[in-house]
């Protein structure tokens, strides 16, 4: 009996030491899983919104959500556009899509105002604001929508009037601005140099007895009344001489602009964008501005058409939007018609500067 009781003893000992045992391993095997995985999980956050509170009361969950979402965005323009060109499909150099929208507004939220480090100096009827709009789906560009006249008509309200009107940046965007009459001020340059040495200058040029005609019929548009163009093209038609007074005929003297840039910029400082080019290739024009401006060529051939109504390339549809973007109706208009003899004296007379100022640029833009 005695040997009995024993043996049932030991059988329920055995018993209670194997399921402690079971219990044991259980709750060991349990920890050693919860902890791997709470380790994966920090280590998968990077780049993701926020990693868990391990003292998730709701209160604290939110403020640490907070702290993560600003933390993300500050690290982002620390990081700077590297980072940004692998986050934005852009930059993966597919077709354009509202990527840069998002660059925006993590600039627009974290970003300062700067000066610009890049202007668009002209010239008027150019190109210039086909150039900016191009330019300005680079994410690593921000610009100014609005001509801000700042070298030319509102120099007296100062430097930081002047950054006050310029899109917040992040550190490794550039900020640009476009003012096409920059390039026949004549305090410009010095002023533009005493803001910084080192601003990077694009000029977009075109024959400039096209450009001529093209101001006129802006003119024309706003004011009907205006006497005609050869009428204000020369002090004596039969004579053939041109009135050099006149706006729409100085500013295509650009050889006579640029002597005056070059007084206070290196030539290596300036980049001349061809308008003719520009319509014919705008991707091979965007390319060399982006090497300029030292950027990578994220704008390529993929992000133009060509627009037959409108008669100029275009950018196509971002996929956030279901329309392409043409540049409005006073860019592309019909000139004025203008006599064959005029264009040929015009250009006779263009001809002398326009040689000049390829061979000071070093290149070649065809008008003659
Ligand atoms: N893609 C595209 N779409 C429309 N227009 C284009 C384009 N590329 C260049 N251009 C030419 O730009 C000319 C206007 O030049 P600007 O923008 O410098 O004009 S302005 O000085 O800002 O008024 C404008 O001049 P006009 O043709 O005389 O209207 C166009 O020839």
């Amino acid at each position: 009996m005695a040997h009995r009781l024993l043996s049932a003893n030991r059988v329920n000992a055995r018993i209670a030491f194997i399921f402690t045992l079971s219990l044991s391993c259980t709750y060991l095997f349990y920890n050693i899983i919860f902890y791997r995985s709470a380790v994966m999980t920090n280590q998968g956050y990077e780049g993701k919104p926020c990693p868990p509170s391990k003292s998730a009361g709701g209160k604290k969950l939110l403020g640490k959500l907070d702290n993560c979402a600003s933390l993300e965005a500050s690290s982002a323009a620390q990081r700077g556009s590297s980072h940004l060109q692998r986050i934005t499909p852009a930059a993966a150099g597919g077709p354009w899509t509202d990527g840069n929208s998002k660059n925006m507004s993590i600039a627009q939220k974290y970003g300062n105002k700067k000066l610009p480090t890049a202007l668009i100096v002209g010239v008027k009827k150019g190109g210039t604001r086909a150039v900016l709009e191009f330019i300005r789906i680079h994410p690593d560009v921000r610009a100014l929508g609005t001509e801000p006249h700042f070298f030319d008509r509102n120099y007296d309200r100062g430097l930081d009037w002047y950054r006050g009107l310029m899109p917040r940046t992040l550190d490794s965007q550039i900020t640009l601005e476009k003012t096409p009459s920059y390039f026949v001020t004549r305090e410009a340059p010095r002023r533009i140099s005493r803001m910084s040495h080192e601003t990077k200058l694009i000029v977009v040029v075109r024959n400039p007895v096209t450009r001529a005609i093209s101001d006129y019929t802006q003119t024309l548009s706003k004011k009907p009344d205006i006497p005609s163009f050869e009428e204000l093209a020369f002090t004596n038609r039969s004579l053939g001489l041109v009135d050099t007074s006149w706006n729409a005929i100085r500013i295509g003297m650009y050889i006579l602009h640029l002597e005056n840039w070059l007084q206070y910029f290196r030539l290596s400082q300036m980049h001349f964008v061809s308008g003719e080019r520009l319509i014919t290739d705008p991707a091979g024009e965007m390319g060399r501005v982006q090497d300029f401006l030292g950027l990578k060529r994220i704008i390529t051939d993929k992000h133009f058409y060509f627009n037959r109504t409108k008669g100029f390339p275009c950018l196509k549809k971002p996929e956030s939007s279901s329309q392409p973007r043409c540049l409005g109706k006073s860019k592309g208009r019909t000139h004025v018609q203008i006599e064959q003899d005029t264009i040929e004296q015009l250009q006779e007379f263009y001809r002398p500067f326009n040689i000049k100022f390829y061979e000071t640029v070093g290149q070649d833009f065809k008008w003659d």
